[in-house]
């Protein structure tokens, strides 16, 4: 029997003032072909020209915000019974919530009841953040924080009114609050409606995809710059940065020894470890040693890099390149040298470059834990282990979202939650694909070991 085309849903949340309206009017406005129907549970004048707006008052639901094994999905349900009787006015729902909601029981609704399930399918959480209040709210709001670690995707909007190295440590809280989500920037939520729109941001293996890099460890640093260099004089010119210092050790690259980028990583992270040296503009940095550079001065700074033999070197540095644009030319005329100084512009061009996971403090209560195992899975345990752990703890787990692999089964088992409602159903095949199974868990006070020995005990 061919299945019925479910109604995509996008559950459109954030704090007050975020931007939802902004970017649902924006939506509206678009020409993006679709027919929307729009649920508010706010009463708000909608500007549109095209879709469906569903804001007469029996259609506006009310949400309910208390314990999520009492709330009453009811009006929710409802309102979608009645969009499913003027089936042929739209093909997509969009669910504003109220700016101080959990998102968690809209979310729900479409786990839970079975008519809902039959018609419509949840595409997705799209969280708006205001850039400049955000840190604010945070501190006081555990809606926030709530709505943060929803989202499949998260716009931080009010660019206009952070420093773009705000929006950085900004952009670096949530993402350790959660890893999962797609990450946005905009000024009046002026994002393309593509990135929000018809995700399929269920499917797990996109998200991975688009963040490989979110089951890494952590590093010192942040980037790598590789060069390969004659032997000469060489001068590293860095701008005015968000910090008077930066940490930086280079490291001769040998080709004999086999070690990869990863490898001389891993030597780097010792260095690291080690009191650093302090270097002041015009002095040389030398290598195998942590250096302190100091960059307190304003303007272009620069410092001295010798090299011996033609060599292939590797910068490490405690920020990303970008952020200091940071610059290797070589030296070879002084005449010049205040000149030269003003004219840097590029630089020599790296090897390679590598941007590194920083290692921060983890100071929100809420965040996210990814455990990965190769292997196969045994479904009665992990069924056994994966309800009681949501019974217990669900009001605390926000999101769960995994693939698992079973013996039995030719294809990856797809498992996602929201809360304590969990589904499990098979998706693509896993074909040549080394068989491996990947959880994360989104919440607030996760107990990261107890939840990895507990998963590593589910192994077949
Ligand atoms: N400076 C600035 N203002 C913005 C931006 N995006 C939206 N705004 C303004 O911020 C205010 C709130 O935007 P809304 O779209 O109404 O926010 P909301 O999330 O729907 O707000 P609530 O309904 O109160 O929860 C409006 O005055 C917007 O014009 C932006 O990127 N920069």
């Amino acid at each position: 029997m061919k299945e019925k085309r479910k109604v995509p849903v996008t559950i459109l949340t954030g704090y007050l003032g975020a931007g939802k309206t902004t970017l649902l009017n924006k939506i509206l406005r678009e020409e993006h072909g679709k027919k929307i129907a729009v649920i508010e549970n706010e009463y708000g004048e909608v500007g549109i020209d095209q879709g469906l707006v569903i804001n007469a008052d029996e259609e506006v639901f009310e949400m309910s915000n208390g314990c999520i094994c009492c709330t009453v999905r009811g009006d929710l349900i409802r309102v979608l019974g009645n969009l499913m009787k003027r089936r042929d006015k739209f093909d997509y729902v969009l669910v504003e919530t109220t700016g101080l909601a959990d998102p968690g029981p809209v979310a729900q609704t479409f786990f839970m009841d079975d008519e809902v399930r039959d018609e419509f399918t949840l595409d997705g959480i799209v969280t708006l953040v205001d850039s400049a209040h955000i840190n604010q709210q945070l501190e006081h709001s555990t809606e926030s924080a709530e709505q943060v670690a929803f989202a499949d995707v998260l716009i931080l909007n009010k660019t206009d009114l952070v420093s773009k190295n705000e929006v950085n440590v900004l952009e670096s809280r949530l993402r350790d609050m959660n890893k999962m989500a797609r990450i946005l920037r905009s000024k009046e939520a002026g994002v393309d409606v593509e990135d929000v729109l018809n995700l399929g941001a269920f499917d797990l293996q996109q998200t991975l995809d688009r963040r490989p890099t979110f089951l890494e460890p952590e590093y010192p640093f942040e980037w790598t710059g590789v060069y390969e260099l004659k032997k000469g004089n060489y001068r590293l010119y860095f701008d005015d940065g968000p910090d008077p210092t930066m940490l930086i050790t280079a490291i001769e690259f040998n080709s004999s020894n086999g070690k990869d980028l990863d490898g001389y990583a891993e030597d780097c992270v010792r260095i690291f470890s080690k009191e650093p040296k302090q270097l002041m503009p015009g002095e040389a940095i030398s290598f195998n040693e942590v250096i302190e550079l100091q960059l307190q001065d304003a303007g272009q700074k620069a410092f001295e890099l010798y090299i011996d033999n033609k060599s292939t070197i590797g910068l490490f540095t405690q920020h990303t390149a970008e952020e200091f644009n940071i610059r290797l030319d070589d030296n070879k005329d002084d005449q010049t040298r205040d000149k030269k100084f003003s004219n840097i512009t590029k630089g020599i061009d790296t090897k390679t470059e590598r941007i590194w996971v920083a290692e921060h403090e983890h100071d929100d209560e809420v965040g996210s834990i990814a455990l990965e195992s190769l292997g196969n899975i045994n479904p009665d345990k992990l069924n056994d282990w994966i309800s009681k752990l949501l019974r217990e703890k669900g009001v605390d787990i926000f999101r769960t979202k995994g693939f698992i692999s079973y013996a039995e089964e030719s294809r990856k088992i797809v498992f996602q939650g929201v809360h304590m409602l969990f589904t499990a159903e098979p998706g693509s095949e896993w074909g040549n694909e080394p068989r491996k199974n990947q959880l994360v868990f989104i919440g607030r006070n996760l107990d990261e070991d107890a939840l990895r020995t507990e998963f590593e005990k589910c192994l077949a």
